[in-house]
């Protein structure tokens, strides 16, 4: 039994071998690219996954075994990376899904990483800066990346997109992947749609010798997960932090029995907000990723119908908790970037005077972190809104 045929046994996902499979001599690496996923969350075991359904698929173009590093952890006694390694499920993170038996939890972040030509970073964002320093000068500047986490670095004085923080921290050039892209559905091979968003590095060493946007479309594209690759990383990265904050005040509304008028009012102004945070401190966003991509507005449709932020939301205004209270009882060790997105991003705009440009942002600011009354959101919203 070959390991195609090991693989597509246990889950049924594998396309057959077909002549789309082929790739032209010259794009054949000499030694096929070494990948790792760092993070084994819900959504970093569900790239995992589909990393290395595409990896036993394309063996000329992708090395069979796909580093994952997990942050250890003990269940019932007994050492996460052993239970993905022996039993094939990442039972606290993604439970009742078949990982490929080709994805190799990790313990050690730089063990992981080491030697590869791409490196997947999928963790909640809080998490980065201390894997990026247990990286920093172990990662060769000819490695690559894509970020697939959904936020911000901010800082006393700035704010920056989290492919730009790796870039800093490691020196290697990185994309980002977003969509609209729940992690339970992906993984269990419902059809969806998502953005890659990369830019071939001043330094790319050629078909064949160098990660270009064909090699991430035939590492992430599955026939239940459409890839579309485009150049925009800013705005693939932008989008996908911000809508984090939208999805928290459409779960307050929801949480209220408000209905669906009152959640696509707070979607729009949301959205409105997203592009003028854009516009006004990374114009090299385009706008059009905003409103055409996966990345833009269907990552904030679905994130305001069936994700965990707005899970979160509409549980602190149906049980009247705390955020993180109702992180802790819904998500089982999984996180909720809203809440420390939406706490970074009014800290930025506060410093630069502009968050009453930013009346969404800012009401959900209050009602997370200052008690304001989520009854009382429509006044915010309406008294601001016609400030642009
Ligand atoms: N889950 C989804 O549906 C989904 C979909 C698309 C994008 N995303 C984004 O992907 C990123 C990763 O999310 P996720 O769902 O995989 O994670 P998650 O919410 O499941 O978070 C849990 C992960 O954090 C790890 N962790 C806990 N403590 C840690 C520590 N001290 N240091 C390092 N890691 C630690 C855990 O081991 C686990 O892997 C986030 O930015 C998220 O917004 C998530
Ligand atoms: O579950 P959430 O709210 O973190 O959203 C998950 C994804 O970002 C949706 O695309």
């Amino acid at each position: 039994m070959t390991a195609y045929d090991r693989l597509n046994s246990v889950n049924n996902v594998l396309a057959p071998p077909s002549s789309s499979s082929i790739v032209s001599q010259e794009d054949i690496p000499q030694k096929p690219y070494r990948t790792t996923v760092v993070g084994s969350g819900n959504w970093g075991s569900t790239i995992a996954k589909v990393v290395a359904e595409n990896c036993i698929e394309r063996p000329q173009e992708f090395d069979q075994t796909v580093r994952m590093w997990v942050y250890e952890e003990l269940i019932n006694g007994e050492k996460l990376t052993e239970i993905i390694n022996t039993r094939h499920e990442n039972v606290k993170y993604l439970p009742g899904i078949m990982l490929p038996a080709n994805v190799m939890a990790v313990p050690n972040i730089v063990d992981a990483c080491r030697g590869s030509d791409l490196i997947i970073f999928n963790i909640p964002h809080q998490f980065l800066s201390n894997i990026l320093k247990q990286l920093k000068g172990k990662i060769d500047p000819r490695t690559r990346a894509i970020s697939c986490l959904k936020g911000l670095d901010v800082n006393r004085d700035s704010c920056q997109l989290l492919p730009d923080v790796i870039f800093h921290e490691l020196g290697i050039n990185c994309g980002a992947l977003s969509g609209a892209n729940l992690a339970p559905e992906v993984a269990q091979c419902k059809w969806s749609e998502t953005t890659v968003a990369y830019r071939i590095p001043d330094d790319f060493r050629g078909r064949g010798e160098d990660i270009d946007k064909q090699v991430l479309k035939h590492l992430f594209h599955r026939p239940y997960f459409h890839v579309h690759v485009i150049d925009d990383v800013s705005g693939v990265s932008l989008a996908g932090a911000l809508k984090n904050v939208v999805a928290m005040a459409a779960g307050f509304v929801d949480g209220l029995g408000w209905g669906d008028n009152a959640k696509s009012a707070v979607m729009r102004l949301g959205l409105r907000e997203m592009i003028h945070f854009a516009n006004l401190y990374f114009p090299d966003c385009e706008e059009r990723t905003f409103t055409e991509e996966s990345a833009g507005v269907a990552d904030l449709i679905t994130t305001c119908f069936g994700g965990r932020n707005v899970r979160v939301g509409k549980y602190m205004a149906k049980n009247k908790v705390a955020a993180q209270e109702a992180e802790r009882v819904l998500l089982n060790g999984q996180s909720c970037q809203g809440i420390f997105t939406t706490k970074e991003v009014y800290e930025f705009l506060s410093k630069r005077g502009t968050i009453g440009d930013f009346p969404l942002f800012h009401v959900t600011y209050d009602i997370i972190y200052n008690g304001f009354p989520m009854e009382k959101l429509p006044e915010r919203i309406e008294r601001s809104d016609e400030r642009y």
